[in-house]
């Protein structure tokens, strides 16, 4: 039993949404109470999102629905991001929009406003000492003056939330953080979950957005799911275990929800990268096998994303040999890449990969039109067929396959994605980050489809900040720090906690 005050902070009555042809939310209703966690969960495409822009003012509610926060109500369709900040509602967006090559003083100065000089210079002084308070009321340690980039990753995330708070003194603000740990390894995530916890002890109320049950079931008192844009469950989370929750998200019994088979590994060499040097990478030699699949754990600025990108040739290389199958491979461009059967899923899917103008088919078919040519015509139809029948394998939830691809859900348009690069039958498949934001439900199906394709002999290289997930699907695991490959590890024989630690501490130069 909390021995919080029990009014809500936030309560939202009836809220609705539907897009041309989609209803992402019905009638959604809950509260939260003030001064607790609360985590709104769902699978990819239940409305997470649409709820938070909602809220933010972003999109706009159908008439019917009201928003309550500290006593205040108004009218669901009528917020605006104005009007949000004014009644109390706070954003942190999973791009928080801070500048990691400015200094801490900057990145706040930038949203919350420069203190000035009488005679209208930046006041300098007085803004260190703005945000020196801010960093200590928030207990994140760093020195205003420092680079962002410096800060642990959870620490530059806190900078955000403290930024977000800034003139609210009192906690009486609802702070909403939108999948705030989807990038971090777990032991920073678990750092950040400490520090909201304390934020939330000072008064403030956090609505709280992540796929990771088990980060949910640590930190939050009060949970709500949504299903397809229904509200399925709100309760205390006291007593709540996480096949119960897996099973209000899916909808389903939590059956080999994770079960995926380890990929076996076979003898003979795929890829095989010889002393590859460029940008933060400096000699990595490792050889991936045939229907292996091989992770890639690293922190940020270890290089893990650079290393594919160089294997895929987006990332120019300095010097060292990558063969495929035994033959040499150039590795100059993603047009050599394709060629070669190498295929890529980049982290940053907005910017790298996705066409979100384009329909979910068009972002099928690009690259593979010719499979749909005949000597007279263009085969619609059986362009169609096969984009339904990706839809269908990879529970793609779209209204139809001419569906603008921005209308998908991130989680979705990332499912999108993989379907299309299977398409291309590759011989090696490099993934950076493949299920961050992709649901419980929809992780276990999407490995369950890589499994079949690793049977078949596809060699898979998977970045990922999901040290419990490289454990769990991978044959071995790379560990790669400051540029180098300093430990490689049998996947059974590590988990999270283990590979956290040699992140952080393998010996260097151990094996490359
Ligand atoms: N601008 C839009 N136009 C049309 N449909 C949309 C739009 N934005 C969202 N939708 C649809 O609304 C539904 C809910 O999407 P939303 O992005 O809110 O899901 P989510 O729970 O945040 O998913 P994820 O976990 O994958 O981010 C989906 O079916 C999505 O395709």
């Amino acid at each position: 039993m909390s021995t919080k005050t029990v009014a809500p902070a936030l309560a939202v009555t009836d809220v609705s949404k539907a897009f041309a042809g989609t209803q992402a939310l019905l009638d959604v209703s809950f509260a939260v109470t003030a001064g607790r966690v609360h985590a709104l969960l769902g699978g990819n495409g239940s409305g997470k999102s649409t709820l938070i822009k909602i809220l933010a003012g972003v999109h706009r509610a159908d008439p019917g629905g009201s928003v309550v926060v500290n006593g205040t109500s108004v009218a669901a369709d009528r917020l605006t991001p104005g009007l949000a900040r004014e009644i109390g509602l706070r954003f942190v967006h999973q791009n928080p929009g801070l500048i990691r090559d400015m200094t801490v003083v900057e990145n706040v100065a930038l949203t919350n406003g420069f203190s000035r000089t009488r005679y209208g210079g930046v006041a300098w002084g007085a803004l260190r000492r703005r945000t020196r308070r801010l960093l200590d009321r928030f207990e994140i340690e760093a020195d205003p003056n420092q680079q962002l980039s410096e800060l642990r990753p959870a620490d530059q995330t806190m900078v955000a939330v403290a930024r977000a708070l800034e003139d609210d003194q009192d906690g009486l603000s609802t702070l909403v953080l939108d999948e705030p740990t989807a990038a971090l390894p777990r032991h920073e995530a678990a750092f950040l979950l400490e520090a909201m916890r304390r934020c939330a002890s000072t008064g403030h109320t956090i609505l709280f957005v992540s796929h990771r049950i088990d980060e949910v079931l640590a930190v939050s008192e009060s949970v709500t799911v949504l299903r397809d844009g229904v509200e399925v469950l709100t309760r205390e989370a006291e007593g709540l275990d996480e096949q119960q929750l897996v099973q209000a998200i899916v909808g389903r019994s939590p059956r080999a929800v994770y079960q995926v088979p380890p990929a076996t590994s076979a003898l003979e060499a795929c890829v095989e990268v010889e002393h590859l040097r460029g940008g933060p990478i400096h000699d990595v030699s490792f050889t991936a096998r045939k229907g292996e699949v091989v992770g890639i754990a690293g922190l940020l600025g270890s290089g893990r994303s650079e290393l594919l990108r160089m294997i895929y040739g987006a990332h120019p290389r300095e010097s060292g040999d990558i063969t495929i199958e035994g033959g040499p491979y150039q590795a100059n461009d993603p047009s050599s890449a394709l060629r070669n059967g190498v295929a890529l899923v980049p982290e940053d899917r907005a910017a790298d990969g996705a066409f979100l103008d384009m329909s979910v088919l068009e972002n099928l078919s690009i690259g593979q039109l010719g499979k749909f040519r005949e000597p007279l015509r263009f085969r619609h139809d059986l362009e169609r067929a096969a984009a339904r029948e990706d839809i269908e394998k990879f529970t793609v939830k779209t209204q139809s396959p001419s569906t603008p691809l921005a209308s998908l859900s991130g989680g979705n348009q990332q499912k999108v994605l993989l379907a299309r690069c299977l398409r291309s039958a590759p011989r090696v498949l490099l993934l950076d980050e493949p299920t961050q934001g992709i649901d419980v439900g929809a992780r276990a199906d999407i490995f369950a489809i890589l499994s079949e394709h690793v049977a078949r002999g596809l060699t898979v290289i998977i970045v990922s900040s999901d040290f419990e997930e490289l454990a769990r699907v991978t044959d071995r695991v790379l560990i790669l720090r400051g540029g180098r490959i300093v430990a490689d590890v049998p996947a059974q024989s590590v988990d999270a906690a283990a590979i956290t630690e040699l992140v952080y501490s393998a010996p260097m130069g151990a094996s490359s």
